[in-house]
């Protein structure tokens, strides 16, 4: 059976009541069921619009700390929380069309902070709470699971989290002093292969960070530094990059080349585009021009083109090698068998493609 809850969203004089952190919460919570909105449609259709960190780091959303956190721990307890929500019978065809924030606010409600009965769904899940603790009780029992962490571990598929890199923009920052600044934070230590990576712990959150704002470093994973780095450009080389937004490994060439030279930063996506000319202008880099077009209609002969010396390709893939740091393994789809998705092998095969199509115009320069 089906009970009735009281029903209203929160009024402007309501939440005027609220304290500060409670007014902060209860906005984080509609942030994030926006975001969550967002990533499961996306994981659903195999087509991501961003990962969870892009979405939650766009400047759309105000509190992004607490945002990240809401999103993350309910993507971490969602299969939890379904089974929670379906147990306890409480929910019906209108809370169905709000499934997010309700996602949101159950984990809330049942593992964090949300204790206020502003907000229609806070007020509906809080009027509820004593069936969905006992929902969780009888699943505790029924998994056998001596806790919530035990229950979570159950249902989980994750990975190991990896070390924060942060990549120091020496077109800003010296390295030593870069180090000496993240110091106060944190344990930094150098990579032992980049001289120009710093490797800081496993969940340091630097995106608020001044040095992070003001561009003087970047926060770049090993991989995508290994790059540029690997294509060791000199200063004053013409140096193609192929499929440049959001720009990350244009800016380490440009770094590597100490601002000399002429860097082409070839884009497909217009939208794309505005970030990569953002990530270009927080850099400092004055040697990057940017082409708004598809690579694969450049002609190698014709100027500027045919003074370059060296390409670096990073065309549109997977993402499979980074769906740790994309937070991808909290997502329903991320299971064993997601490989052996139709849809899946089809995106797969459209990318190598194209992967080949690119490679092979590089090669004819
Ligand atoms: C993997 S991302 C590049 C990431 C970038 N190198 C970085 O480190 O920040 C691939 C980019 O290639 C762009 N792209 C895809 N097809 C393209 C084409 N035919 N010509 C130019 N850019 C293309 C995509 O829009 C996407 O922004």
């Amino acid at each position: 059976m089906r009970s009735s809850a009281p029903s209203a969203a929160a009024s402007k004089a309501d939440i005027r009541r609220l304290s500060n952190a409670e007014r902060s919460a209860y906005f984080a919570r509609r942030e994030a069921a926006k975001v969550l909105r967002c990533v499961l449609q996306g994981d659903a259709r195999r087509r991501a619009v961003g990962s969870v960190k892009s979405l939650v780091y766009s400047p759309s959303v105000r509190n992004k700390r607490a945002t990240f956190a809401l999103v993350c721990q309910t993507l971490k307890h969602l299969p939890i929380i379904k089974q929670i929500l379906e147990d306890a019978d409480i929910v019906n065809s209108k809370w169905k069309r709000k499934e997010d924030l309700l996602f949101i606010v159950t984990y809330d409600v049942l593992f964090g902070q949300a204790k206020q009965s502003i907000g229609d769904a806070e007020k509906f899940l809080i009027h509820h709470k004593i069936k969905l603790q006992s929902a969780l009780e009888q699943l505790l029992s029924r998994k056998k699971a001596n806790g919530i962490d035990e229950l979570t571990a159950i249902y989980q598929t994750g990975d190991a989290p990896k070390p924060r890199y942060v990549r120091v923009n020496t077109l800003k920052l010296d390295i030593g002093y870069a180090m000496l600044e993240l110091d106060k934070l944190t344990k930094v230590q150098k990579d032992g292969l980049l001289p120009d990576l710093l490797i800081l712990p496993a969940g340091t959150d630097l995106h608020d960070h001044p040095l992070v704002l003001n561009g003087s470093v970047f926060m770049q994973g090993k991989a995508s530094c290994m790059v540029a780095a690997a294509l060791r450009p000199e200063p004053g080389w013409a140096v193609l990059d192929a499929c440049s937004a959001p720009g990350n490994k244009t800016v380490h060439l440009a770094a590597l080349m100490r601002d000399e030279g002429e860097i082409i930063a070839c884009e497909l996506n217009e939208q794309r585009v505005n970030r990569l000319e953002d990530t270009i202008r927080l850099s400092g880099a004055s040697n990057i021009h940017v082409v708004h077009g598809d690579f694969l209609n450049l002609t190698p002969s014709v100027h500027p083109y045919n003074k370059v010396q060296a390409i670096l390709l990073d065309p549109s893939c997977s993402g499979s090698g980074t769906s740790a740091e994309r937070l991808d393994h909290l997502l329903p789809s991320y299971t064993a068998g997601h490989a052996a998705d139709g849809t899946e092998i089809a995106r797969l095969n459209k990318l190598a493609a194209f992967q080949k199509k690119a490679l092979t115009h590089a090669l004819s320069y």
